[in-house]
């Protein structure tokens, strides 16, 4: 057991705040990733959480005892670096061996307890060998292998596949999922650039931004409901597009007039007082189709990139223009330079309310129940997504946003 609760966490240097407002409840057993630009406080808040950073304000508890003033190796907590950390002058064995030596274990508990976590993370072979003959998957294994050993009852990974090539990022990344399912009451906190391990490890997502925290949910919930701006170009890659425009009819389902002369149907509900209101029109670059009818979007092709099972398409690549950019499935040779009409579905539409600040949350809590996006049955021909995205169910994507000042 390990529930994490964070209130009004508050991080500063001097007179520089790093980050304030944190309010996050973890559960036990759950797998949480920390996401967010480079310099958002991410290192920072799990630092804090293992004890190597002071708390300047808020608290910590864990298993409803407070942390703030407890040792790290009280906490019950085990970190694994980005950057390994292993003795070089030990062996596997006794690099995992360390802190139980260190801790008074008899050697029949250190040896029992390196061969379980050497058996767990297939590291049994090399376990007389040094870091130095190793390979960084097989180094970035032992880092937690040490930590294994310590049976903590919270694991923080900082970046840790962030210095292995693609293919062992893959391969390790599969092994820390299956560690967390074989450890299913271990709380597991991992900070990350990497989206694919966020999307994929996560219960659940936290996006920080701006010194506090964007948005927190279930990875899919994040891509289809992002609550502003920040994280609807965050989650998910290429960024989702903003298209601006102007609340043109409001009621169950929206019309957007956009700059330029299209419109768009979104299956977003609007009141009266949201007539006239200055918007992002979000559509994702894996939503867009081409169309032979009514586009939201109309551009020439400036840039393609193929990448085998999908084709990127690029428009609006001029100095200082955010691109439109455009995913369709399959290779689409000679499009560039032509001029494609682009349409998506309105249940794949989102409305934002333009010049909406980083953390301007209120209004969140009222959209209805999440319903996760379904894949087409299987058998089904074409890949057009079916479920809720077809039905009526899924009303609210985006979030209109009422006037008021920025957080
Ligand atoms: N000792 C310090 N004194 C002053 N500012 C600091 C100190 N340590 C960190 N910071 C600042 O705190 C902010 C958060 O740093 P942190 O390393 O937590 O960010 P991060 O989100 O993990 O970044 P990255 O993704 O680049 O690793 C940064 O702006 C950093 O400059």
């Amino acid at each position: 057991m390990a529930d994490l609760t964070l209130t009004d966490v508050a991080k500063s240097y001097g007179d520089v705040h790093v980050l304030r407002n944190i309010d996050l409840k973890i559960r036990s057993g759950e797998f949480i990733v920390f996401v967010g630009p480079s310099g958002c406080g991410k290192s920072t808040l799990l630092r804090m959480i293992a004890g190597l950073e002071r708390i300047t304000g808020g608290t910590l508890e864990i298993d409803g005892q407070r942390m703030n003033d407890i040792p790290p190796s009280q906490r019950g907590i085990a970190m694994v670096f980005q950057s390994y950390a292993l003795y070089p002058h030990m062996t596997v064995r006794d690099n995992m061996a360390f802190a139980l030596k260190i801790a008074g274990k008899s050697r029949a508990e250190v040896q029992e307890a390196t061969d379980r976590a050497g058996r767990m993370l297939q590291l049994t072979p090399y376990l007389d060998r040094l870091p130095k003959a190793l390979s960084g998957g097989q180094r970035q294994r032992v880092a937690i292998g040490r930590a294994i050993v310590r049976d903590p009852k919270v694991y923080l990974f900082d970046e840790p596949l962030s210095n292995l090539d693609a293919a062992l990022r893959v391969a390790t990344r599969i092994e820390i999922a299956q560690l967390k399912a074989s450890m299913p009451d271990r709380t597991m906190i991992y900070v990350t650039h990497d989206q694919t391990e966020a999307m994929t490890l996560a219960d659940r997502i936290v996006v920080l931004a701006g010194g506090g925290i964007a948005q927190v949910g279930a990875p899919l919930e994040l891509y289809e409901r992002p609550v502003n701006e920040f994280v609807a170009g965050f989650i998910g890659s290429p960024a989702m597009n903003l298209l601006p425009g102007r609340v043109k009819t409001v009621g169950p389902v929206t019309t957007v007039a956009l700059d330029g002369g299209l419109e768009a149907q979104v299956a977003i509900p609007t009141r009266a007082g949201d007539q006239d209101m200055p918007v992002n029109l979000g559509v994702r670059p894996e939503d867009m189709r081409e169309t032979e009818g009514t586009p939201v979007f109309e551009g020439t092709v400036d840039l393609t990139e193929a990448l085998g099972e999908v084709t990127l398409l690029y428009f609006g690549t001029q100095a200082e223009m955010v691109p439109v950019i455009a995913k369709l499935p399959g290779i689409h040779p000679g499009l560039k330079g032509r001029r494609v009409r682009l349409t998506a579905d309105p249940h794949a539409l989102h409305l934002f309310h333009k010049g909406q600040s980083l953390l301007y949350r209120d209004g969140a809590d009222s959209l209805p129940p999440y319903q996760p996006r379904l894949a087409a049955p299987s058998g089904s021909l074409g890949g057009a997504p079916a479920g809720p995205r077809d039905g009526g169910d899924r009303i609210a994507q985006g979030v209109i946003k009422p006037e008021g000042p920025a957080r």
